[in-house]
Parts: structure tokens; sequence; C-alpha cells
């Protein structure tokens, strides 16, 4: 079976049990997350064969993380260990109407410093088919940025379908290169866009609002200014509070618009890696399925991930199948 290639940085989540602040805890858990590898461990959960390229510490956490990276059948052997270490994020969980809380201790990271001569390309795309990309790569070093363009091109040369997740992280971005510029270069090299009106926005220099009939006219605009674009998939969100949110998707493939019904998510138990577990969805849903049912299947993939602690989507795609069936309501599996 041919891979689904994804690159990005794999990072050490740190956070006080339950919903409390560090002020009022000595107890932490941890877990194991990174954008791309999100959407990499939850590919190889609906079957997928997955490989993820990283540079990670060589020390006992980097051995922990490779190892729990192999316990989802992810091809590991692109991955290249340096002394620096992993990447850590620390979070407080809110609930209600307290926001969750994040602070980044990345800068100096093993994947923060990695330059375009650490991967060998040719060898780690040998077998791709699918190449996964977000714009958090870009916005760490001018040397992650090198290295995920020579990537991209050589994805492009072999034929491979990309999909980008442009991500704008303002907090991000701190290395001089201008966000916009960069992520434009990108997604040159790119056939699927997983974002909403807001990138689109920061991209074109528009204004669109988020009306269905600005989200046809901007991802239109999108293809005019990128013509490798073929297809936008966006998820709306609508936020209660921090424990209660609704979420549906739309796309817009160059011929038709599509929209999902709205799905409710009353008990948040982790928001976090929910966009990953979107881009998961579509892409395995575009790889398996037609155009409506890929954004369905991402929709409810979306839906179900806010159900699993931690950063990554548990659900196999019979579990996102049964959401998309219309079973939401938690009934007892015996
Ligand atoms: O990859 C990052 O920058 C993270 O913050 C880690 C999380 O797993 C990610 O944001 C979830 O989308």
């Amino acid at each position: 079976m041919k891979q689904i290639i994804t690159f990005g940085e794999v990072l050490m989540r740190i956070s006080p049990i339950g919903n409390k602040k560090f002020i009022q805890s000595n107890a932490v858990e941890f877990y194991f997350g990174g954008t791309e590898l999100n959407v990499g461990i939850s590919l190889a959960n609906f079957g997928g064969n997955v490989k993820h390229i990283s540079s990670i510490s060589d020390d006992f956490i980097g051995d922990t993380a490779v190892s729990y990276l192999n316990k989802f059948d992810l091809d590991t052997s692109s991955i290249v260990r340096s002394s620096r270490p992993l990447g850590v994020y620390f979070l407080e969980v809110g609930a209600v109407m307290r926001p969750s809380s994040i602070s980044y201790n990345r800068s100096h990271s093993s994947f923060s410093e990695i330059v375009p001569s650490m991967v060998n390309w040719e060898k780690a795309l040998e077998n791709g088919k699918w190449f996964h990309w977000t714009g958090i790569t870009p916005a760490l070093n001018n040397g992650s940025h090198q290295t995920l363009l020579e990537g991209l091109k050589l994805a492009r040369k072999k034929g491979m379908t990309v999909s980008a997740d442009p991500t704008y992280r303002s907090g991000l971005w701190k290395y001089g290169e201008d966000a916009k510029e960069v992520l434009s270069e990108l997604i040159n090299y790119s056939t699927v866009f997983i974002g909403g009106v807001n990138e689109m926005n920061e991209l074109l220099g528009t204004t669109y609002s988020y009306s269905n009939e600005d989200f046809i006219e901007a991802s239109k605009a999108l293809m005019v200014k990128f013509p490798s674009i073929e297809k936008v998939f966006d998820k709306i969100r609508t936020s209660i509070n921090s424990s209660w949110h609704k979420i549906k998707a739309r796309m817009w493939n160059g011929l038709e618009f599509k929209e999902t019904t709205e799905l409710d998510i009353t008990h948040i138990v982790d928001r976090i890696g929910t966009g990953d577990a979107f881009a998961a969805g579509i892409i395995h849903g575009l790889l398996n399925f037609n155009d409506d049912k890929a954004m369905e299947f991402g929709n409810a993939a979306c839906a179900i991930k806010h159900t699993y602690s931690g950063d990554v989507n548990y659900a196999n795609e019979k579990d996102v199948l049964s959401i998309l069936e219309g079973n939401v309501t938690g009934r007892l599996n015996r």
C-alpha cells in the first residue's frame, strides 16, 4: 500500500490533571501530539499506511515518542534524531466560560532546528501518494520552512496529492520571515486546501465574510491565485462556551458547494487536535469516498475527537461512519 506522508514536530503536552490550573495542582499528565502527527495517527487509525517525518531528541524521551508512534504502526524510518530536546507545551484545560491556555517551549527544540540536509526526501517519499503539511512547520524557523519546501517540491514532481492546512498562529513566526509570503509560496505546491475564510482572507488580502456566498467567492479567488488548488474544505465552529461547541463543514470543489448539518458537542472532553481530526477525516474521505462523503466524514471525525483526552483521535473508520449514520446518543455497546 502506498504511503500518506506527514511532516512536522512531535511535541509533549504537559497539563494539570482535570480542569485544574498549574497553581492548584502538583499532579500533571502528559500526552504526545503535534499537529501533523495528530493527522498521521488518525489516518493510521482509519487503516492508512502512514509515514511521519520529523526530528526528535536523541534521548529516552525521544525514544518514548518514537515508541508511541510505533504503537500506531506509523513508519518512523525517516525520522532523524538530534541532540536538541523534544518540544514541550503546557496546557491548562478550561471549562464552561473559562478558556484553555497554552504556552509553548519549542524555540530550540529538535524539530525547530531541522535543516534541509537532515532529510533524504528521495528516500522518504519513495513510496508516497499523499503529503500533508500545516502552517505550523514553516512558522517555526527558516530551516523547517526550507526543509518542508524541498519535500513539497519533490512530492509534486512525483505527482503526489498535497493537502495544506495553513493554520496561521500569530504567536509563532518569530524568526523574521513574512507569514503571507511563505505560506503563499508553499500553497503553490498544494492541491487540497483545508482552511476557512480567515485563512483565505489572510492569503488573498481580502475581507470575505463567513457567509456561504462569500466562502464560495473566496474559494474561487483562491483557485485563481493558486491554480494548483482543486478543492477547499472548511470547518465552522460555533462556541457556546469552552465545554459546548457546534461544528459543521462545507466545501467548494470547483464545481459545487456542499455543507453538512451541524453536530452538537455538548460536553467537550478535549478540543485539542480536533482540527487535525477534521483534516485526517477529509484526507481519508478523499482517498476512499467522494467529495461529499469526505466532507461528512471529516466533520464526524472532528466531532468524535472532542470525546478523547489527549491530542490524538483514537476513533477508527467504523466509529466515524457510525456518527455519520446518525448514532450520536452514545448508547452503550454490549
Ligand atoms: O503542533 C502544535 O503546535 C501543537 O500545539 C500541538 C497540538 O497537538 C496541536 O496544536 C493540535 O492541533
